[in-house]
């Protein structure tokens, strides 16, 4: 009972930070956590999901949690990192009751064969996306994460990793404009691990907030996770006083403070990510074909054939790019193939679609044969 109103007064008074707020806590969620601390509930982070059970870190430390009411049938309203939790205060086990709605969360496609979403993370601020410098910049790509980080509500940030292999300043502030170009309104920031190089400034953009990391395999993700935690000792140190216990690492935890503030998630989920029904995620980033496409005489112009199709006088006069056309229609039919995967409706359209596409194909191939045998 002692322990309820010490988290409702400390948490009200100015002078004292609560002990949750190195971990996201701030004044918006312990509004909306109000009644579940009036119900004696405990307000915790979720720092790590198994199976049937989670850490929650709480202000009296982590607590192993049963999730057996927070893991609905729907799999994207199971309980995950990054949850605010309401914790039962004792009982054994002792149970997450529910977990405040999100603000933010990352959900990918599953298996191919069984399409249901995964929620990977949940109250996220900033989507870091890791992208190597060793190699040839790959825009599609960065395309494809940018849209996914938009969909879930995060701020992206592209940081350029390995700075320290293009020594040529020119030659880099050309590649920085590059994605600048492909990722409007977003941060590319050029760092290096190995120097130390922009870290500092990446530094400053998480303190404020929640993040994750994403890229393909070699992008230098865990190297600049070691260099944001900067001594993992210091972490696990901070953990064990809390708990008291020292039986939870760094290495069990999905969720981590970092030391110049901010907290960074690293679930090896989010690693391989997939697009999963990012429609608005790819008209932010494509945010300028959608202001023509709004200009074109048909609202559902398909930019092929249409007549005052402002998206392709774009791309005639030269100010739209075709390979960001390209990338843009590239990442919509893949969206809306996993989409479809799940909505029978929109498959059976799909299939509708395709079987007009190949009948007109067959048609044109006829007629191209008939026009050579002439
Ligand atoms: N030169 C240079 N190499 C780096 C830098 N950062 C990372 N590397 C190297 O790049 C390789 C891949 O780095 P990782 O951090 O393991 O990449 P990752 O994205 O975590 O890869 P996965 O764990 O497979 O997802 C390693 O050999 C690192 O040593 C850097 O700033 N400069
Ligand atoms: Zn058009």
């Amino acid at each position: 009972m002692s322990d309820v109103s010490f988290h409702t007064s400390s948490a009200s008074a100015s002078d004292t930070r609560h002990p949750l707020a190195s971990h996201g806590w701030d004044e918006g969620w312990e509004a909306e956590f109000a009644p579940y601390a009036a119900q004696g509930l405990l307000p915790g982070r979720v720092v790590r999901v198994d199976r049937g059970q989670c850490d929650v870190l709480t202000a009296d430390g982590i607590v192993r949690a049963d999730t057996a009411y927070v893991t609905p049938h729907d799999p994207l309203r199971v309980v995950c990192t990054g949850d605010w939790a309401a914790v039962d205060p004792v009982g054994d086990p002792r149970f997450v009751r529910a977990y405040l709605p999100r603000r933010t969360a990352f959900v990918r496609s599953t298996s191919s064969t069984r399409s249901e979403g995964q929620i990977l993370a949940a109250n996220v601020d900033h989507a870091i996306i890791a992208v190597s410098l060793a190699a040839e910049l790959d825009l599609g790509r960065i395309e494809r994460f940018l849209a996914l980080a938009w969909e879930s509500g995060a701020q992206p940030l592209v940081v350029l990793t390995k700075s320290d292999l293009v020594p040529d300043a020119t030659g880099l502030s050309y590649l920085v404009e590059d994605v600048e170009t492909t990722a409007p309104g977003v941060q590319v920031l050029p760092v290096s691990s190995a120097t130390g190089d922009g870290i500092d400034v990446l530094t400053a953009v998480v303190s404020g907030g929640t993040s994750v990391l994403l890229g393909v395999s070699g992008a230098g993700k865990s190297t600049l996770a070691n260099a944001l935690l900067g001594e993992d000792v210091m972490e696990v140190r901070a953990i064990r006083e809390i708990d008291g216990k020292g039986r939870h690492t760094t290495t069990t935890r999905n969720l981590l403070a970092l030391p110049g503030g901010g907290v960074l998630i690293d679930t090896p989920g989010l690693r391989g990510v997939g697009l999963w029904d990012a429609e608005t995620g790819v008209g932010q980033v494509f945010a300028e074909i959608e202001e023509l496409a709004a200009r074109c005489r048909f609202h559902d112009c398909a930019h092929e054939t249409e007549p005052g199709c402002a998206v392709r006088a774009a791309l005639e006069e030269g100010s739209l790019p075709g390979r960001r056309l390209e990338s843009y229609r590239k990442l919509l039919r893949e969206n809306r193939r996993i989409v479809a995967k799940t909505d029978a409706r929109l498959r059976a359209e799909l299939g509708r679609e395709w079987r007009l596409k190949s009948a007109q194909g067959r048609a044109n191939s006829e007629a191209k044969r008939g026009g050579g045998r002439r």
